[in-house]
């Protein structure tokens, strides 16, 4: 999906909402269990319930690695049953030396030699240009830089102190964003901000005016939409908010999927608002 296209999306659905897809088989409502894949049968229940609401899925990827060969068919259904219309992001947080990296973009972007065919994957800054450059070989496909992360560790490494060159202070966080932006554009690069860290938005939208950025955070995790939203949007949209837990869980009973969606009307209803009131008006 192209950086026009995901605009489009968002602007027609009125929403820039993604549903994470952080299946556990420990929390699935007991009815599925009798399904010959239950992990399946509750994403493709989900999928069904947000579709409209929805413009993107991160099916994150531990989820389903840790059920085994099993978990990588439950995974491959799911990505098959998402709506063409959604965009897609593996959140698997890769990033290796770059002959390793190359085949981790194979796992996630080359269905020809029996990987997956996601629209974008998550990926580690910390290895550097030769770790990120092999996502970025694959035309129309996306890297999702991480950048500032919504957890707590985050202040460990990434809101660090660091000079530039031109020896000003800057937070590591904010070099990951500008250098990056030297290996690809905003049609091909995203960053991954926290919702939790929606003060930082503001700043961060100044070192990458036209970027998407990928904010989970919000939900389980208490960030505001209303701040990611007044600080993030863009012209173009430029947000994805993910919500997993909060619409996943809302309900572990039969009605799981009618509860799920009633959480992700919650969120798309309020997004729409600030889509209609206008980026301007909203600043
Ligand atoms: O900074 C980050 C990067 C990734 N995540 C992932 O997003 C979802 C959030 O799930 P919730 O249940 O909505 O809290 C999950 O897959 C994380 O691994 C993040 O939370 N923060």
């Amino acid at each position: 999906m192209t950086y026009k296209e995901l605009s489009s999306q968002i602007f027609n659905k009125k929403s820039y909402l993604c549903v994470g897809l952080d299946t556990d088989p420990h929390k699935l409502p007991p009815h599925l269990l009798k399904e010959p894949d239950p992990v399946f049968a509750f994403n493709q229940a989900i999928i069904d319930a947000t579709a409209d609401l929805a413009v993107a899925y991160k099916p994150n990827i531990a989820f389903y690695e840790a059920q085994g060969p099993r978990g990588w068919e439950s995974l491959q259904r799911t990505l098959e049953y998402i709506p063409a219309d959604c965009f897609t992001i593996a959140d698997a947080k890769r990033g290796d030396i770059g002959n390793t990296s190359s085949l981790y973009a194979r796992t996630f972007f080359d269905p020809d030699a029996a990987g997956l065919n996601f629209d974008s994957v998550t990926v580690a800054p910390y290895m550097g240009r030769d770790s990120v450059l092999p996502f970025l070989d694959y035309a129309g496909k996306w890297v999702i830089l991480l950048a500032l992360t919504s957890n707590s560790g985050s202040a460990d490494f990434q809101r660090q102190r660091i000079l530039t060159d031109s020896a000003r202070e800057q937070e590591l966080f904010e070099m990951v964003i500008k250098t990056a932006q030297t290996w690809a554009g905003p049609d091909k690069l995203m960053f991954v901000v926290g919702a939790t860290q929606a003060d930082e938005l503001s700043r961060i939208r100044e070192l990458a005016p036209d970027s998407f950025l990928l904010v989970p955070g919000v939900g389980a995790q208490g960030g505001s939409l209303a701040e990611v939203s007044r600080r993030g949007l863009t012209a173009a949209g430029g947000l994805l908010v993910n919500a997993s837990r909060s619409i996943l869980y809302a309900s572990g009973g039969t009605d799981f999927a009618d509860r799920a969606r009633a959480e992700a009307q919650l969120l798309q209803t309020e997004m729409a608002e600030y889509l209609d009131a206008g980026v301007l008006a909203i600043k």
